[in-house]
C-alpha cells in the first residue's frame, strides 16, 4: 500500500489503424449512417501518455499493470491488444490505447483468443479486478461493428448487473471503449432510485445501442410495449455477476425479462461472467446459454479464488463489547504500517449497521476522510459518494454490499469486513475491492467468537490469524469509543440494533445461538453502544422477525 498519487499509464499503445465503413465508423459491413454526437454518458478522458518503449518501463505499483496478473512461470505470456489487429476494429484498439489498456488481462486474452467465435455463448470465471468488464464488452461491441449492428435506436447489447453503481461503472467503460467510433454508440442505463418517467423518456427518445440495467427497473420498463420494441434486434445479453443474477433474489426478475425480450431461439448470444461460479449456477445458466456453450476460467481448480497478492487475516473477538475498540485499533495499526495514501473499505453486515459505523468512527477517527455508502441512502448521495471515493487518494469508506461486487475504486489498499459474511462468495467479492488490476492489497475480517466458524468452514480461503496482537491496545481506545458513542444519535443506535438482530437471526443456527442468546448478544451490542437499555422494537416488527416471546426484548414504539 502507500501508493503515490495515480500517474499516467506507461507505454504506448498499438499502432493506430484506419477505421472503415460500418454504422459506427469501424470496418464492418453495415451501411454508413450520419454521425450522431448525442451520448448520454460521459466518456473516459484520455490521459496524456509519454512516448516510451513499454518494455523498457519497469512495472510500477502506481500504474495499472495487468502483466502482474500473469504467471510467467506457468508459461502464460501477456499479449498486447495491438496483436489483435485481425479480431478487433481499429477504432476499438485506438480507444483501448487511450484508456491506457495496452496488454490484455488473462481473462480478456482468453475470451478474445479462445472463444470459438466472438458471438459464442460463454460462461466465464476470472478473479476480481482482472478486467472482466472489457472482456464481455469488447466481443459484443465488435460483433455489432462487423455488420451486425441493430437499426438505429434499437438495443444491440443488454448488460444486466446487480447494482446501480455497477451499472454506471460498466456504462462508463462502454463509453470509453466506443469513444473513437466516428459515430457515437449510445450507452444508456436503467436502474431504480431514479425517476421512472425520465428514465423511460430518455430511453425511448434516445438511440440506445447498449443498455446497462439492474433487473428490477429493467423488468418494470419492459412492461411498456414501446420499450419491448427497442429490443427486437438484440444481439447479446450479458449477465455480469452471473451467480448473483441467477440466485433466488434476482432470478424471478431475470426470468420475466427473458420472457419479454426476443426468445433465445432468435439467436442472440448469451454471456455469463463472475469471479465466483458455484456448481449450482450450471443448472440455471441455460436460460441464457445454449447447451454446448464455452466455459472459460482463469482460475485453476486447486487455486484459492481470491487474488494471490492479498494477505488475508482474521481477528476473532471474544466478546461483542470489544468489536468497536478492535476496529479502532485495527484501523490505527494498519494506518501506522501504511500511512501513505491510506485508502480502505470497511464492510458491515447491514445498511443501518454501516450507518452506525460511519457515525461512530467519524467522531473517533477524525483524522481520516470518511465516506458512507449503503442502500438506505438516496440515489444521488450514493452516486456522489461513489464518485468521490473513486477519485480520492485516501480515506475510509464504510459500505454495505451495494458496492461489495464489481465496483472498481482505484487504489484501495485494505478491505476490512466486520461481522459474518453471508457466504464465501460475498467474502471473495468484498476482498476483491482491493488489489485490482495488478495492485497490492490486504484484507482483514473481524469476527465475534460465534462467527469464527466462517474461517474454519471455508478452508479454501487462505485466511490466517492477524499477525499483530491488538488486545493490549483495546483499553486505550475504550474511552475514545465511549465518548464517540455519546455523540451518535440514539435513533442510529436503535436502527443498528434492530438490523443486527434481523441479520443474525438468519444465521442463528450457524452461530449456535438460541433465540434468547441471540437477543442477549444483541443487547450486549447495544450496551457497548452506550444504550442504558435495549432499544425499543415495535411488537409487530418483533413478530415479523420471528422473535415473538423471546426474553430480553424491549417492546414499544420509538415514535414520539
Ligand atoms: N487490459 C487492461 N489494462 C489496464 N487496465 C485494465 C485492463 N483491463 C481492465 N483494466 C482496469 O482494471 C480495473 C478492474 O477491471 P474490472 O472492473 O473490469 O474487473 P472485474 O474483473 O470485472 O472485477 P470484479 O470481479 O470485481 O467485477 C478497472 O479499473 C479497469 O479499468
Amino acid at each position: 500500500m502507500g501508493h503515490p498519487p495515480r500517474k499516467t499509464p506507461a507505454g504506448q499503445g498499438p499502432p493506430g489503424r484506419r477505421g472503415g465503413h460500418h454504422p459506427y465508423g469501424g470496418r464492418g459491413r453495415g451501411p454508413a449512417k450520419p454521425a450522431n454526437t448525442e451520448n448520454t454518458m460521459s466518456t473516459v478522458a484520455a490521459p496524456p501518455r509519454p512516448i516510451v518503449d513499454p518494455a523498457a518501463v519497469p512495472a510500477r505499483a502506481d500504474v495499472m499493470d495487468v502483466r502482474r496478473l500473469y504467471s510467467t512461470s506457468a508459461g502464460q505470456e501477456p499479449q498486447t491488444f495491438g496483436s489483435l489487429g485481425n479480431t478487433l476494429d481499429s477504432t476499438l484498439l485506438q480507444a483501448l490505447d487511450k484508456m491506457g489498456f495496452e496488454y490484455m488481462s488473462p481473462v480478456q486474452q482468453k475470451v478474445l483468443t479462445q472463444l470459438p467465435s466472438l458471438t459464442s455463448d460463454c460462461l466465464v470465471q476470472a478473479k476480481t479486478g482482472t478486467g472482466k468488464t472489457a472482456a464481455f464488452l469488447l466481443p459484443a461491441i465488435q460483433n455489432l461493428l462487423q455488420g451486425n449492428a441493430p437499426p438505429r435506436g434499437k438495443v444491440g447489447i443488454l448488460v444486466i448487473c446487480p447494482t446501480r453503481e455497477l451499472a454506471l461503472q460498466i456504462a462508463k467503460e462502454a463509453d470509453g471503449i466506443t469513444a473513437c467510433l466516428t459515430r457515437k454508440m449510445e450507452c444508456h442505463t436503467a436502474f431504480g432510485g431514479t425517476a421512472r418517467s425520465s428514465n423511460l423518456n430518455k430511453f425511448l427518445n434516445g438511440n440506445p445501442t447498449i443498455l446497462v440495467a439492474t433487473p428490477g427497473r429493467l423488468n418494470d420498463l419492459l412492461g411498456e410495449e414501446t420499450v419491448r420494441d427497442k429490443f427486437s434486434h438484440i444481439k447479446t445479453v450479458v449477465l455480469d455477476e452471473a451467480d448473483r443474477m441467477l440466485d433466488q433474489g434476482f432470478a424471478p426478475d431475470i426470468h420475466k425479462i427473458l420472457k419479454r425480450i426476443p426468445s433465445k431461439n432468435d439467436g442472440w448470444q448469451g454471456m455469463c461472467f463472475s469471479a465466483t461460479l458455484p456448481e449450482k449456477v450450471n443448472d440455471v445458466v441455460k436460460c441464457v446459454l445454449y447447451p454446448g456453450y464455452t466455459s472459460l476460467s482463469t482460475i485453476d481448480a486447486n487455486e484459492a479464488p481470491t487474488i494471490d497478492r492479498v494477505p488475508q487475516y482474521s481477528i476473532i473477538v471474544p466478546s461483542m463489547t470489544q468489536m468497536f475498540t478492535t476496529l479502532q485499533a485495527l484501523i490505527e495499526t494498519e494506518y501506522e504500517q501504511n500511512p501513505q495514501d491510506f485508502k480502505a473499505i470497511v464492510f458491515g453486515t447491514t445498511a443501518n449497521g454501516v450507518a452506525l459505523l460511519y457515525d461512530l468512527y467519524k467522531k473517533s477517527l477524525p483524522q481520516f476522510r470518511m465516506f458512507e455508502l449503503h442502500s438506505r441512502m438516496a440515489q444521488n448521495a450514493r452516486t456522489r459518494t461513489t464518485n468521490e471515493f473513486k477519485d480520492t487518494s485516501s480515506g475510509i469508506l464504510f459500505a454495505s454490499d451495494v458496492v461489495g461486487r464489481g465496483m472498481d475504486f482505484p487504489n484501495v489498499g485494505l478491505v476490512i469486513q466486520l461481522g459474518l459474511p453471508s457466504a464465501a462468495e460475498q467474502y471473495i467479492h468484498r476482498v476483491g475491492r482491493t488489489a485490482r488490476a495488478g495492485k497490492d492489497g490486504r484484507a482483514v475480517t473481524v469476527l465475534y467468537s460465534n462467527e469464527a466458524f466462517f474461517v474454519h468452514t471455508n478452508r479454501a480461503l487462505p485466511i490466517k490469524p492477524y499477525p499483530t496482537d491488538l488486545s493490549s491496545k483495546l483499553a486505550q481506545y475504550q474511552p475514545v469509543i465511549d465518548k464517540a458513542f455519546t455523540q451518535v444519535e440514539e435513533e442510529s443506535k436503535a436502527k443498528a440494533y434492530q438490523a443486527f438482530l434481523g441479520y443474525n437471526k438468519t444465521f442463528a443456527k450457524k452461530l449456535q445461538l438460541s433465540l434468547a442468546n441471540l437477543v442477549a448478544v444483541a443487547n450486549e451490542y447495544s450496551r457497548t453502544m452506550g444504550c442504558p437499555e435495549p432499544p425499543l422494537i415495535e411488537r409487530k416488527t418483533i413478530g415479523k422477525m420471528g422473535l415473538k416471546g423471546v426474553p430480553g426484548l424491549n417492546i414499544g414504539s420509538r415514535r414520539q
